[in-house]
């Protein structure tokens, strides 16, 4: 197990309001850890804290065991790169890697080396003297990267990086970033709202919503055993349901009773409950099955997406098989697809 390289003990922080309320947080050396949640629910508030541009209104942050809450943002071996690339424009792309370099009174062979050596990193060997207008938006957010890099921090921050990139070359991005952050071994904190990307890049998603840690986990756990309705909402499309714990292994939603797999929950005791859209599945109608009436069916390009009206609830339901409007469906699903939340009202996202 590796250690702790940044923790996060009671981090609240207030405005007008506050915007961060008791944050714990442990972020892992070498980890991928993502903040994910919707605008404004204090993402880049907690990344500003960890990185020393603002300080907490209580709690404490942690680099290697010591308290660093004081100490100013160029004596934490932390870095940030920013949605906007915030590079020098009068600097060609070798000084504007080559610059923290130089600041620490490096030799001029040990900068070309260095310079090289990220430049071949991020893919872009032989720019050295290209311009930095005269370079693609994406090209000008892998230089950003290189220079944050090229300082070696034990840490990077990164504010929605990709942010203004469109989805080819960020999708691309995604998995470039991920496989330089395993080949250069730093611990990167990442910030986005959007889900997918954290899925897809991440060792560790911490869900936030309102200034609260939602949950934190892989992204399969996030996935697939959402905490609350918040998570579950949020992570992926899905869809929520009243309903009770009847036993251990019985839940009543929607009027019918169905098997399930025990999550802990009391006899009676009033849930929620998640069913995927793409866990659901299309069927002849049947006795004692779930059914409704197809109320649309979209296509999305790899699937439809079909609502199905069963009593005063729309189900969504992802299909490669498109099922008309106006029919009866009958919708299976097994005990493993139901799952079962503490209720919670939904709030943001
Ligand atoms: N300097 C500030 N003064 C007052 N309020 C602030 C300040 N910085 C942030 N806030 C408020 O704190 C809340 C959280 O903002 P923050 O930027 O951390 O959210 P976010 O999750 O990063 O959102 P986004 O994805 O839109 O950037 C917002 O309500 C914001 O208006």
């Amino acid at each position: 197990m590796s250690k702790n390289i940044i923790e996060l003990k009671g981090i609240s922080k207030d405005y007008h309001i506050r915007v961060l309320d008791r944050i714990n947080l442990c972020v892992k050396e070498n980890e991928f850890v993502t903040l994910l949640g919707p605008s404004g629910c204090g993402k880049t508030t907690m990344l500003r804290i960890i990185g020393g541009f603002e300080s907490p209104s209580e709690g404490e942050v942690f680099f290697n065991g010591k308290v660093i809450n004081d100490l100013p943002p160029h004596k934490r071996q932390i870095n940030t790169v920013f949605q906007k690339y915030a590079l020098f424009p009068h600097l060609n792309v070798y000084e504007n890697i080559a610059f923290g370099l130089r600041i620490k009174k490096f030799g001029e062979k040990k900068i070309r080396e260095d310079v090289s050596g990220m430049l071949k990193l991020v893919g872009l060997s032989g720019f050295e003297k290209r311009d930095i207008e005269s370079l693609s938006g994406g090209q000008q957010q892998r230089i950003a990267i290189a220079r944050a890099l090229v300082n070696k921090p034990k840490v990077l921050l990164l504010d929605e990086p990709l942010g203004a990139l469109d989805l080819k070359l960020r999708k691309e991005m995604q998995l470039e970033l991920k496989n330089m952050q395993k080949e250069v071994g730093i611990t990167f904190i990442y910030v986005t709202h959007d889900q997918e990307e954290a899925l897809t890049m991440s060792d560790t998603v911490v869900v936030m919503n309102n200034g609260e840690i939602q949950q934190t986990g892989t992204p399969v756990d996030i996935y697939n055993e959402p905490e609350n309705a918040f998570v579950a909402d949020f992570i992926g499309e899905s869809n929520i349901v009243e309903g009770i714990m009847e036993d251990d292994y019985l839940v009543t939603f929607l009027g019918r009773k169905f098997e399930c797999v025990d999550y802990g929950f009391g006899r009676n005791e009033e849930i929620d409950v998640v069913l995927r859209p793409e866990d659901l599945v299309i069927t002849e109608k049947s006795e004692g099955m779930l059914s409704g009436t197809v109320t649309s069916a979209i296509f999305k390009g790899v699937h439809y997406e079909m609502i199905i009206q069963v009593d005063d609830v729309e189900l969504m339901v992802q299909s490669t098989l498109k099922s008309e409007p106006g029919t009866e469906a009958g919708i299976k699903f097994t005990p493993e697809d139901i799952h079962i939340m503490k209720k919670q009202a939904i709030s943001g996202g």
